[in-house]
């Protein structure tokens, strides 16, 4: 980890938020800013990012010397994910227990070469897994994706407090599925409640980082297995997503970190 120099966790409380869309879309749009990026899938019970990079099915790591594995490369992100390592029929019973090990190997046994950030999607929740992660992992900060849903709020406030607990900063809120706008005539619409980000925001005095409407565009994209950012190079959501990362980097160099990132476990 040593040639890691930023690490950012993406959370949430609530499962279905939207937060490996938003994990997905944050690193490329960091990489299309020039920088060198990698992608950890932690997101044991439904690692998606192969999927949304468009990693073929079955693909595995290369695995040299001393058991490190070599990032699979998607769209100029070295990534890793749980998929990788295990199959659709690896059975769920059997996933999680081993699933935590194998998380602690990857962490510790991936060879990032020379990363400038690496985006790690957290699974979804708020128990002994998320604070391991959050308490063993030596994340520079993190990013929690919420909608406007009071339900999301209330874990992504769970979130919020766990991450405060282990002292990992919180660098800001991303606001999911903020509104939805008619493909057809243009009629806006808040599917998942208004202004419920600003208030989690204010409440926490943390910054907004973005706001993506819900958009049949960013679905089909990141289905296809070219995610937003990397589809359009002009489109509005893209733009969201590229001052998220401004917003994220601006977050970062305001957190006095002289320690260095390192993820260790004991
Ligand atoms: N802004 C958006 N507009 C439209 N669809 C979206 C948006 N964000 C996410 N989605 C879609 O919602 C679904 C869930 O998104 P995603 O997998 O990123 O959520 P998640 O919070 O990581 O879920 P999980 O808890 O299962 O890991 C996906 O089908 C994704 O394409």
């Amino acid at each position: 980890m040593e040639n890691v120099k930023r690490i950012i966790a993406v959370a949430s409380g609530k499962g279905g938020v939207g937060k490996s869309t938003t994990a997905v879309n944050l690193a490329l749009a960091l990489k299309a800013k020039g920088h060198s990026v990698g992608l950890l899938d932690a997101d044991i019970y439904g690692p998606s990012i192969g999927l949304m990079l468009g990693v073929a099915e079955g693909t595995k790591p290369n695995v040299h010397e001393g058991n490190n594995f070599e990032p699979i490369i998607a769209h100029g992100l070295q990534t890793m994910s749980m998929a990788y390592l295990v199959t659709d029929k690896t059975p769920m019973v059997w996933r999680g227990p081993m699933a935590s090990g194998a998380l602690q190997q990857i962490l510790n046994q991936t060879r990032w070469d020379n990363l400038d950030y690496l985006v790690i999607d957290m699974p979804p929740g708020t128990g002994d897994i998320q604070l391991t992660l959050a308490q063993k992992a030596k994340v520079d900060g993190a990013v929690i994706v919420t909608t406007p849903q009071d339900l999301a709020l209330l874990d992504a406030q769970k979130g919020i407090e766990m991450f405060q607990k282990v002292k990992v900063p919180v660098l800001g809120i991303v606001e999911n599925m903020a509104v939805h706008v008619c493909s057809q005539c243009g009629h806006e619409e808040h599917i998942f409640g208004q202004q419920g980000g600003q208030k989690l925001a204010d409440k926490y005095e943390a910054t907004i980082l973005g706001q993506l409407p819900l958009d049949i565009n960013i679905r089909t994209e990141t289905d296809n297995g070219i995610p937003t950012v990397a589809a359009s190079t002009n489109s509005k959501n893209r733009d969201h997503y590229l001052s998220m990362a401004d917003n994220v980097i601006a977050e970062l160099a305001n957190i006095d970190n002289d320690d260095g990132p390192v993820i260790t476990f004991s």
